[in-house]
């Protein structure tokens, strides 16, 4: 039996992994070959899990890092996928804080010798926010650049909203800083089959293994809303929001709709999406250095 391919999807919070990994999945369906997904998240809620079929088996590992404190459970849950369903491939989604070797570091482990065939790194890259990260704490830039130096396919997305100098200048830095990985520019994280046939997985040896995101501090809150909340005044909520709200995403319902939206928001940017069914108006906010209780209260406030 030929050994399962591994892939890691790597990349900072909100770069587009969740919806590279809906591609690939898609473009594995048309290969009719048999994956799983292996899903990270900082929350304690998944809201990303909506984004695989039911038809894939998919293990998630919740309220943690990979790369720190639920190592030993993704042994456990990579063992249970192989044993369990014998896929051609598991696809990795890492939190977007987690440093790349150190979830490599896990996949590697000696109980897989023999059934597991790393294929590689991918890295989705923000194009817009490399191209400012200069605003942000060292930390951050390093977690970045560590994704980006790690990487053996790199995807810089969110192309459409770079002018054509901006993506040039983008594409050299970061082919600068990994020549040896395949780069290239992105929308909506869309690759082809044959770009992800082509990657070659090479494991870089120096690196900073220290845990990069812990010294970013970021934390996460979940918050329920009980009822639908005004429009105007969310919005009016995410502009008071600080700057080091990197991501939220989840369900809300306002008052105007009869149904929910899928509510995603990184970097200042939020997006709205209807969704037909009622579904729990649960989101989960990621950021640094932040007074949840304040934000709990605001929150608190809209409903009211
Ligand atoms: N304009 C634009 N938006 C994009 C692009 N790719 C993804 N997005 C949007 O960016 C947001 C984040 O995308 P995701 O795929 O959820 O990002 P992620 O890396 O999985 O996020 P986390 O799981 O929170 O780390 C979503 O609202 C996407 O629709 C792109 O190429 N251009």
């Amino acid at each position: 039996m030929k050994n399962t391919e591994i892939y890691i999807l790597a990349g900072f919070l909100g770069t587009g992994k969740t919806t590279l990994l809906k591609q690939i999945l898609k473009l594995e369906q048309q290969q009719k070959r048999k994956v799983a997904v292996l899903m990270n998240e900082l929350g304690e809620i998944s809201i990303d899990s909506d984004a695989v079929g039911e038809d894939v088996p998919l293990r998630e590992l919740l309220g943690g890092c990979i790369c720190c404190t639920i190592q030993d459970k993704l042994e456990g849950q990579l063992q249970g996928l192989l044993v369990e369903h014998q896929p051609d491939a598991i696809y990795i989604e890492t939190t977007g804080a987690a440093h790349p070797v150190e979830v490599l570091d896990s996949v590697l482990s000696p109980l897989f010798a023999g059934k597991i065939e790393m294929r590689g790194i991918i890295t989705t890259v923000d194009g817009t926010l490399w191209a400012a990260r200069s605003q942000f704490q060292p930390q951050l830039q390093q977690l970045l650049l560590e994704q980006v130096r790690h990487a053996d396919l790199i995807l810089i997305n969110k192309s459409d909203l770079l002018s054509d100098s901006g993506q040039a200048r983008v594409s050299m830095e970061i082919q600068s800083i990994n020549p040896e990985a395949r780069c290239i520019l992105t929308t909506y994280s869309r690759v082809s089959q044959r770009e992800l046939k082509d990657m070659a997985f090479a494991p870089k040896r120096e690196s900073k293994t220290a845990h990069v995101h812990k010294a970013l501090r970021l934390g996460t809150f979940v918050h329920r809303f009980q009822k639908p909340v005004n429009r105007e005044r969310f919005e009016e909520f995410l502009r008071s929001l600080p700057d080091q709200i990197y991501r939220i995403k989840g369900y809300i319902q306002f008052s105007d709709s009869q149904y929910p939206d899928l509510f995603q928001y990184s970097y200042g940017t939020p997006l709205f999406m209807m969704e037909y069914i009622k579904l729990p108006l649960t989101i989960v906010f990621i950021g640094q250095d932040i007074d949840w209780k304040e934000i709990q209260l605001k929150l608190e406030a809209l409903e009211n």
